[in-house]
């Protein structure tokens, strides 16, 4: 165990790293899929399930947690590790994104973000030093910078303002994060689909010399193809011997290709959310329980997989539920995409070890396509 945060990569396969990110709080193996525990929980998870799903990690959300339970109250209750009974490490992202997607009423300016609740309506500021603040009163060991994440197409103008103004942030950031052992504050990279604006930002937040940096503004509707061609523009002008995290992403196949290029760390809601709207994600690709192909199947999800919700459960009973709107439903199909994406993320890390990264995507995405035998 360490007091410190630190960064060391074990094993590279074309650009793409196994690392381990140590903290005091404990080691995360990359590369990483970080469950999303949007308002200080894993929906429908036990902490001790998703940790024997293989996560090292999990995101908590200052949007949220800020306007309920509230920043100081988590921070009197012993902080968001203890409150949620997860002692391991968590990334929280700063609150900027889930404004714009989430609130009413909201204003950007030089100061920060203003907005109303989405709870109950109340107005609130968010500037880069309480967003810092609040991701310290939470207990965040990754805490990201506030920043402005625009939605695409833009123009480039709109696109060079927004990384602009998030560089400026990053500063502000940088300085009100202060000296905190043990942990970490990321910048992120902006700047639309323009090539110019992604480098800029990446080479201008390198100078603040930041303990990892994130990937921003892509997952916004663009295409996979622009995704990681931006990728592709960033990661030159990204220091190696740090962290790199994608943000938001993705699918299954999204994160293959991201590994591939160099990306370290991922989050995602779609693992958590398509289990509770019926959707199992496992090696042989997609399935929609709801679909009623399902409904005398006596087979399990897949058999070769450790996960009891998956190793276990018949498709029909699966189907069942989830037709019936039961809430083990959500609970097994959650259970098995958490695994699945963990199994995942092992499996990208022992052939990047192994220097067999490139057949085994391509098996993998062979099986999705396959099916199930
Ligand atoms: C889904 N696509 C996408 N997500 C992005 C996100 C959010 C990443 N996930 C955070 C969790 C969401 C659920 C609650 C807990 C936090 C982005 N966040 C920031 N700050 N900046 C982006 O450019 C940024 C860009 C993103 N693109």
């Amino acid at each position: 165990m360490t007091d410190a945060f630190s960064f060391a990569v074990s094993a590279t396969d074309g650009e793409a790293r196994r690392g381990t990110i140590a903290t005091p709080r404990g080691e995360i193996r990359t590369p990483a899929f970080m469950p999303v525990g949007t308002a200080g929980t894993v929906k429908a998870m036990l902490p001790e399930q998703v940790r024997q799903a293989g996560a090292d990690i999990v995101l908590g959300n200052t949007y949220h947690l800020m306007l309920r339970p509230g920043a100081e109250r988590v921070a009197r209750l012993g902080g968001l590790h203890r409150m949620m009974n997860w002692e391991r490490p968590i990334l929280t992202d700063s609150g900027g994104f889930q404004v714009m997607s989430l609130s009413g009423l909201r204003k950007i300016d030089e100061r920060g973000v203003t907005f109303q609740s989405h709870i109950d309506g109340s107005r609130h500021e968010l500037s880069p030093e309480r967003s810092i603040e609040i991701q310290g009163l939470l207990g965040s060991d990754i805490q990201m910078q506030l920043d402005e994440c625009v939605k695409l197409p833009c123009s480039d103008e709109i696109a060079e303002k927004a990384m602009h103004l998030s560089l400026r942030w990053a500063e502000r950031c940088r300085v009100a994060f202060g000296e905190q052992p043990g942990r970490a504050m990321f910048g992120i990279v902006q700047g639309g689909a323009v090539e110019r604006l992604r480098v800029e930002s990446a080479r201008e937040l390198t100078r603040l010399d930041l303990k990892g940096y994130a990937i921003g503004g892509l997952a916004v509707g663009e295409p996979q193809a622009v995704m990681l061609s931006m990728i592709e523009a960033v990661m030159p002008h990204l220091p190696a011997a740090k962290p790199r995290y994608l943000m938001g992403v993705g699918t299954p196949d999204d994160i293959v290709e991201a590994v591939r290029r160099g990306v370290d760390m991922f989050d995602c809601v779609m693992p958590t959310r398509a289990g509770r709207h019926g959707q199992a994600y496992t090696r042989y690709g997609r399935l929609n329980l709801r679909n009623a192909v399902h409904a005398d199947d006596p087979r399990p999800l897949d058999p070769a997989s450790a996960c009891p919700a998956a190793n276990t459960y018949s498709r029909a009973y699966l189907h069942h539920l989830v037709r019936a709107g039961e809430i083990l439903g959500m609970v097994l199909l959650t259970w098995a995409n958490i695994w699945y994406y963990q199994d995942l993320m092992a499996g990208l890390r022992k052939a990047i070890e192994e220097g067999r990264l490139s057949d085994h995507i391509a098996s993998v995405k062979a099986d999705w396509i396959r099916g199930a035998p």
